[in-house]
């Protein structure tokens, strides 16, 4: 791998005697790979221990973090179990430290990562908004959203500027992963590299600041602003962090983790504080190259204070009888409301403002859908299921050769009583079936079938 000749030049110029290192652990180091365990899913460490890597090493900087790889098309990856993540990403979720109850926007949010590690810190308590410009890697987001089970996210598709008017003041916490020129990615991925010119950094920056300035304006007074970057570029880095601190009342904070470079403030204005902002370099810390930085913001945000809206369908009285018999069958999210849009019934997240004129992918839990005056369970409720209802859902246990069948959306015969059941192979739910005369009927979702892959372990 060759470095560009204009990165090179740069390097060399800021990082001196450190540069030779540093080249070398980007063009001939080890890409690390690394995968978040998601607590609240059933016997979660059990079965990893039995479906997931036969080794496991802790990874630097997050909890329920390891090394190691967990490829997409497995068990425990469709079943929302893990995250596959490069290990320095986990740092920046980490950074936040949300708390149970909080109210947060990852405002730069697919494919997901930072987002289910935060949903999993809010634990089903708050709101997390789930933000992505683009509408196809929003619903990628909105799939991992999905498999990870939560029931307190909402996905919007938005650029960040049109989100303003209705999360006017409204966050806890705001998440700003930012578009960036990505040089820390440059060993995992090399179109990172070939995109890279002199001036990319500029240019990213420019987005930077035009994304940051919608960020300031959802935060509540002394509300909490992670900024993070993986690209070791100033002026995507530091630079930022210092227009950000002399343009709006931010305080920069110091982040508690060990083993980590930190921020120069010769690279930025001088301001002694940038170095309690992160640097994550790929011949001094674990993983791939990484920026984060926690700010406090002093100011007032005007707080829209809207009345919520009823949801879109009113539910006739058949349907509220419908649900009633669906609720006893199923355990439902807590902290949400049932609202219909079309045939689908939601389980919407009760902590959401009034959502009108925003492009929602994902409002809180798809709980079901009514078919020829029946109500069929959907994918996403299954999802839902943890340590703490599962034994409140009828439950079906299959192998995992079964497993391979279902995601395949084939059919497969297994005795049990008729009806809706919850598919489990072990502990981990996949999803739902219908047992009728020995056979279960395939409910997996049709845009997510693949052919499964054999256990390798
Ligand atoms: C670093 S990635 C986010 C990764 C994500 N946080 C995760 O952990 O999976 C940056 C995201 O910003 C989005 N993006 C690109 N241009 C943007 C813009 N002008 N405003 C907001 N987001 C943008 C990209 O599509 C991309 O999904």
């Amino acid at each position: 791998m060759e470095l560009p000749k204009a990165f090179y030049e740069k390097y060399q110029k800021l990082l001196q005697e450190e540069a030779e290192d540093f080249f070398a652990a980007l063009t001939k180091g080890r890409v690390s790979k690394g995968y978040r365990l998601n607590p609240s899913k059933p016997d979660s460490f059990a079965m990893l221990t039995k479906y997931g890597p036969t080794k496991r090493r802790a990874a630097p900087y997050a909890t329920n973090a390891f090394l190691g790889n967990v490829g997409g098309k497995t068990l425990l990856h469709q079943a929302g179990y893990v995250y596959s993540q490069e290990p320095s990403a986990m740092i920046v979720a980490a950074t936040a430290a949300i708390k149970p109850g909080e109210k947060v926007l990852d405002l730069c949010a697919a494919p997901g990562g930072k987002s289910t590690q935060l949903a999993a810190q809010l634990n089903g308590e708050g709101l997390l908004v789930a933000n992505e410009i683009f509408p196809k890697r929003a619903k990628v987001l909105s799939e991992n959203i999905e498999r990870w089970g939560s029931t307190n996210v909402i996905v919007t598709n938005h650029a960040p500027n049109e989100l303003v008017t209705t999360f006017s003041g409204f966050f806890d916490c705001v998440v700003v992963d930012a578009p960036c020129s990505g040089e820390g990615m440059f060993r995992k991925d090399p179109i990172a590299m070939d995109q890279w010119q002199a001036d990319t950094s500029l240019k990213c920056a420019t987005r930077q600041k035009e994304i940051l300035t919608a960020a300031v304006k959802m935060l509540r007074n002394g509300g909490t602003l992670v900024y993070s970057t993986c690209t070791f570029s100033p002026e995507e880095n530091e630079e930022i962090i210092s227009w950000l601190v002399k343009k709006y009342p931010f305080t920069i904070e110091t982040i508690p983790q060990k083993n980590v470079a930190y921020g120069r403030p010769e690279w930025g204005d001088g301001n002694p504080d940038l170095v309690k902002t992160i640097r994550l370099w790929p011949h001094l810390n674990q993983g791939e190259g990484h920026f984060v930085a926690k700010l406090t913001f002093h100011g007032e945000n005007p707080i829209v204070n809207k009345k919520k809206k009823d949801g879109k369908t009113k539910i006739s009285k058949k349907t509220s009888t419908l649900l009633n018999d669906f609720k006893q069958k199923f355990p439902l999210p807590q902290n949400s409301t049932l609202q219909m849009f079309g045939d689908y019934v939601w389980a919407v997240p009760q902590a959401a403002p009034d959502l009108t004129g925003i492009k929602v992918l994902r409002n809180g839990v798809e709980l079901g859908v009514l078919k020829k005056g029946r109500m069929e369970p959907s994918f996403n409720l299954a999802m839902t299921a943890t340590q703490q209802t599962i034994s409140a859902f009828p439950i079906l246990k299959i192998s995992y050769t079964d497993w391979l069948h279902y995601v395949a959306g084939e059919t497969f015969t297994k005795e049990g009583n008729a009806g809706w059941v919850l598919l489990c192979v072990d502990e981990v739910p996949i999803g739902f079936g219908k047992q009728v005369q020995g056979i279960v009927k395939n409910f997996y979702p049709k845009g997510l079938r693949f052919k499964g892959e054999p256990l390798a372990k």
